[in-house]
């Protein structure tokens, strides 16, 4: 039976699971449903596997300046993670060169001995065969088309040369994953309503969106968040969903795993699958990219430094970290960093001349046990019993957890979900960071054991404020958009280098 490839048809169905509309989404914060769980201090957030599959799922959307088909290859991109001890080391996808597994080789060689690797797709003979022998401890992929559509249009028309290729490498990926020593297979973990729920309003109460309501009072949140999250959902789920059910049965036989086909396990799949995609719509509309007035920029005068990304791979950027955030440890509030650097030579990646530096979010120190520290913020406890001096900022973690070196001749960037506090802001100063993007929300603020006096102070390094194109200072760069090359395009130049975007409906 097919099924149709949209949200709205599951609202039904879906019970307390669906989005809240503008009045559950107030009831939900009056009535505390979700705020009875962060004053116990059990905010719930994403399991790592969970929060590696939905970067993966990102990264394979990240903005191509370069179209990535490879000549007589018919890969689709692939999105990966890589992670070792639960820190990640590199976020990859392919290039026009290269397979993501194949960056992924290039790039960390012998260290990718006992990673774990999270692929949007399951990845084709060529890449495996490669990742096994570099020793990697665990290979998981989404359990959608492959890498090697098995998928083509002539699927029920006859063969086409493509398709039994296809099919060709899925049976010697097969092969490859019985007969070695890596765990190769699909890691998704259930999810419950109550972090669908968190999420959502998580990601609507994002400071992304709190600046938009701040600065244009008869705007509604719950309205700009709507309008992003169904646009989100019906683009992710095509990308990532095979809604019909024949075709998907078809592709999990291929790739072995026939296991899943039988019910409930078939359903069970698809509902998993379909959560996660709703966590990825909902993270992913705290950023708005249809309000195209919104984006990343300096206020001082462009003349005075690098003019910074541009705002598609910016949002991309925050968009991680605000992902990282879903795996908080602050029962109320996540906070994510990236921290990225601009080489002088592509690097072969999908991302072009960008490699990761590191990334985190704000947590206890690694290994302290449940309810080990004070949870609560200064509207609930006194000062001895708050959190403020036990919890790690996502910018602290992110410096802290490091996968590279930070290089003084690279242009390092780090994306921040909130505005950094007086704590982080000298360790941003002094680590060698150029440029930072974030919201500006909290700027001047004490909150009596948190204050964000410093940011506005931080000189050296470029700020790139979350705010209205309109509102910054020099007129002269409001119809230009910033590009990664350092030079400028004006604005009806914008399309042509925005070749990966969707179409808005
Ligand atoms: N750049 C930043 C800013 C803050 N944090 C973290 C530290 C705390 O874990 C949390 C801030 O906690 P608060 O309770 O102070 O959050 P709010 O700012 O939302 O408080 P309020 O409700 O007063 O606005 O975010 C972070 O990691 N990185």
């Amino acid at each position: 039976m097919a099924e149709s490839n949209s949200w709205r048809s599951h609202r039904e169905s879906d019970g307390n699971r669906s989005i809240p509309n503008g009045d559950d989404a107030r009831n939900v914060r009056e009535t505390g449903v979700q705020t009875d769980a962060k004053v116990q201090g059990q905010g719930p957030r994403l399991s790592k596997a969970n929060l590696f599959t939905l970067l993966s799922l990102w990264m394979e959307l990240f903005p191509k300046r370069e179209a990535c088909q490879q000549e007589n290859d018919a890969a689709g991109v692939s999105g990966l993670v890589v992670v070792h001890e639960c820190r990640v080391l590199g976020l990859h996808c392919s290039s026009a060169q290269l397979h993501a597994g194949q960056v992924a080789v290039v790039k960390h060689g012998p260290r990718l001995k006992s990673c774990e690797l999270y692929f949007s797709r399951k990845p084709c003979s060529t890449c495996l065969k490669m990742l096994i022998n570099a020793g990697v401890s665990r290979i998981s992929y989404w359990p959608g088309d492959a890498e090697l559509s098995l998928l083509s249009e002539s699927l029920h028309h006859g063969s086409s040369s493509a398709l039994q290729e296809a099919v060709l490498d899925a049976t010697a990926a097969e092969r490859l994953k019985s007969n070695s020593r890596p765990h190769i297979s699909v890691l998704l973990q259930p999810l419950d309503c109550t972090v669908l729920q968190f999420l959502d309003e998580t990601s609507q109460n994002a400071d992304f969106l709190g600046k938009i309501v701040a600065d244009n009072p008869a705007l509604d949140t719950g309205d700009i968040y709507r309008r992003e999250f169904w646009n989100n959902s019906d683009n992710f789920l095509e990308k990532f969903f095979i809604s019909d059910e024949e075709r998907h049965k078809y592709v999990l036989n291929k790739m072995g795993l026939e296991n899943f086909c039988m019910e409930p396990n078939f359903s069970n799949l698809r509902q998993h699958m379909r959560n996660l995609i709703r966590i990825l719509a909902s993270v992913a509309s705290s950023v708005p990219a249809l309000l195209e007035d919104y984006g990343f920029f300096m206020r001082e005068p462009v003349g005075m430094g690098s003019p910074g990304l541009p705002q598609d791979v910016i949002r991309h950027c925050v968009i991680q970290a605000r992902l990282l955030a879903c795996r908080t440890e602050d029962p109320k509030v996540g906070v994510g960093a990236v921290i990225w650097a601009e080489g002088k030579q592509s690097q072969c990646d999908g991302t072009g001349q960008l490699y990761l530096v590191g990334c985190g979010y704000n947590a206890y120190p690694v290994g302290s046990q449940y309810a080990e520290y004070p949870q609560m913020d200064h509207k609930q406890e006194e000062r001895q019993n708050r959190k403020y001096r036990y919890i790690l900022h996502a910018e602290q973690n992110a410096l802290t957890f490091r996968s590279a070196e930070i290089k003084a001749e690279d242009n390092t960037m780090m994306f921040v979900t909130k505005c950094p506090c007086d704590e982080c802001v000298p360790l941003i100063g002094c680590a060698g960071i150029k440029q930072i993007y974030t919201t500006d929300l909290d700027s001047n603020k004490v909150k009596h054991d948190i204050s964000y006096l410093r940011f506005n102070k931080l000189n050296g390094v470029q700020k790139f404020i979350w705010q209205q194109r309109s509102s910054i200072r020099n007129t002269s760069e409001q119809d230009a958009l910033p590009t990664a090359n350092g030079c400028f395009k004006r604005k009806d130049e914008e399309s042509s280098f925005k070749c990966n975007k969707r179409p808005r409906s």
